[in-house]
């Protein structure tokens, strides 16, 4: 697991703009955290480092927002209106298997209502606590590719990390 500091919005979105850059096709992004802790902030970050300009809006209400013209196309989904059951017949799995609709980065906010997850992917958590401020975990499920990413985080200077980060990301 890989922990980082956020210390204001500015750094959950540049936390963004490198899974952006840096992530392949086929990339499954489960987002989750409490209301306001960052993750349409966060998607807006990938959308800059895909190079989308149209503006990312949170997709509450239209559950999936599609941005086909960046680098990889931009698959942003928000269940936090839905129960399981709901999710289950909506078919997201043909957002990552690539036969329906071209592969590219799928962010998915409010993922643990999801009732079924892809084979690999990989788990963002943003939490706050009083004590050490706004946290991203990064944890890696299955196979998932983390590209350029991991190397990527480690050189990243704008972003506060912890030496003990620093140590999980060249592990
Ligand atoms: N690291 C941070 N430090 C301080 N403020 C932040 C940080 N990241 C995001 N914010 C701010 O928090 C607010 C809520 O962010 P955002 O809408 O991205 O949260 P969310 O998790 O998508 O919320 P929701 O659960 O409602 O979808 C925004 O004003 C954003 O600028
Ligand atoms: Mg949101």
């Amino acid at each position: 697991m890989t922990t980082l500091f956020l210390t204001d919005a500015e750094a959950t979105r540049s936390l963004g703009v490198r899974l952006g850059n840096c992530l392949p096709a086929g990339s499954v992004i489960l987002l989750e955290g409490d209301l306001g802790a960052g993750k349409t902030t966060l998607v807006q970050g990938i959308g800059e480092g895909l190079g989308i300009e149209d503006a990312i809006v949170s997709p509450t209400f239209t559950l999936i927002n599609e941005y086909p013209e960046g680098r990889i196309p931009l698959y942003h989904l928000d269940l936090y209106r839905l129960e399981p059951s709901e999710v289950e017949v909506l078919n997201l799995e043909s957002y990552w298997e690539g036969a329906e609709f071209p592969l590219g980065i799928v962010a998915i906010e409010w993922a643990e209502r999801l009732p079924y997850k892809p084979q690999s992917y990989l788990y963002l958590r943003l939490s706050y606590s009083p004590e050490s401020g706004r946290q991203a975990e990064l944890v890696s499920v299955g196979n998932f590719d983390w590209g350029a990413l991991a190397q990527d985080l480690g050189q990243a200077k704008d972003l506060p990390l912890q030496p003990e980060t620093m140590r999980d990301l060249e592990a």
